[in-house]
């Protein structure tokens, strides 16, 4: 049977997530959503087919999985609203960047099954990817049910170590914004240059999938996909060369440090030990 999953705060990231699965053919009438405004209850319902509830405690009592999706400052109140209904069959599944798992099965105060994912939008058109890390309550029936679910909507990998979960933010959690931002910047300079948007937009962003395809189907070094491209005294070799001048290992080096720095941070302002 499909078991019942609830999205406790449905907003950018549980839509993506449940938009991937309803296009990879996941019964709307298996899937409900939460949110407190009536309004993004009637946009969420009638765009998608799915229940939307306000209370989160009936969520909770119809669902056999529990998708938590809402904010990190957010998830210690929401949890103990309705932790003392929590059944030991339930799993419970955070997409919240530094909430650890320790504060998220503290709050819940019961042996029950968690796992904690860092997923991204992608998920939304079926190419998403998420890293995964599970509690010890968490079977393995269990944990191959939640890879089967990422699978659903693009791809996973689990982490073994908790605090990969920073690195794994700063790899595919935050990152669809670090390419949104760079074809931006492409955009504008070909706008720039004279084309209109619609046809810089269709060039530089068919060229990102492109060369994202390259380097997840090719078994060839980046580095090698990378110099296929540049011919000596070519054009390519000019913007690397500037790409080089401006130092982009050190650009994107802090970028990615600033981005773990955060999580770290998030993680210890969003832990039960510091809030009890
Ligand atoms: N947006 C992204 O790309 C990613 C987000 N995340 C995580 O996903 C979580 C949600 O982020 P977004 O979807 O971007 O935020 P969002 O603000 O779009 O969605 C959160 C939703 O929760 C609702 N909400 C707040 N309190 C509630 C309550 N008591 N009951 C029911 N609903 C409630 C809000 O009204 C809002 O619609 C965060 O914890 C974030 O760290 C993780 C990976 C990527
Ligand atoms: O920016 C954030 O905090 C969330 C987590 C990863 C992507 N968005």
């Amino acid at each position: 049977m499909t078991p019942s999953i609830a999205f406790i705060g449905v907003g950018n990231m549980a839509s993506a997530i449940f938009s991937g699965m309803l296009a990879n053919g996941y019964p709307a009438t298996s899937i409900m959503g939460t949110s407190r405004t009536e309004q993004k209850r009637t946009h969420y319902h009638d765009q998608f087919g799915i229940s939307m509830l306000a209370d989160n405690r009936s969520a909770v009592s119809q669902a056999d999985v529990i998708v938590l999706c809402v904010k990190p400052a957010q998830m210690q109140a929401v949890i103990e609203a309705f932790a003392d209904q929590v059944r030991d069959d339930q799993l419970f599944i955070s997409v919240a960047a530094g909430v650890e798992l320790g504060s998220l099965s503290y709050w819940l105060n019961s042996p029950v099954a968690v796992v904690r994912c860092m997923p991204n939008t992608p998920s939304q058109v079926g190419a998403g990817m998420t890293g995964l890390i599970a509690n010890e309550h968490t079977s393995a029936e269990q944990k191959n049910w939640v890879t089967e679910l990422f699978a659903g909507i693009g791809d996973s990998v689990w982490v073994e170590d908790e605090a990969h979960m920073h690195t794994v933010t700063s790899l595919s959690g935050s990152a669809p914004a670090y390419f949104f931002r760079f074809l931006e910047a492409m955009i504008k300079d070909g706008q720039q240059q004279g084309l209109d948007e619609a046809t810089c937009r269709k060039l530089a962003s068919y060229t990102m999938l492109g060369a994202a395809r390259m380097a997840t189907e090719l078994d060839e070094p980046i580095a090698q996909l990378r110099k296929n491209i540049t011919s000596p005294n070519g054009t390519t070799e000019q913007a690397l060369l500037s790409f080089e001048a401006s130092n982009i290992d050190k650009i994107v080096a802090d970028a990615m440090t600033a981005c773990v720095n955060r999580s770290k941070e998030m993680s210890n302002d969003f832990s039960a030990k510091k809030t009890d």
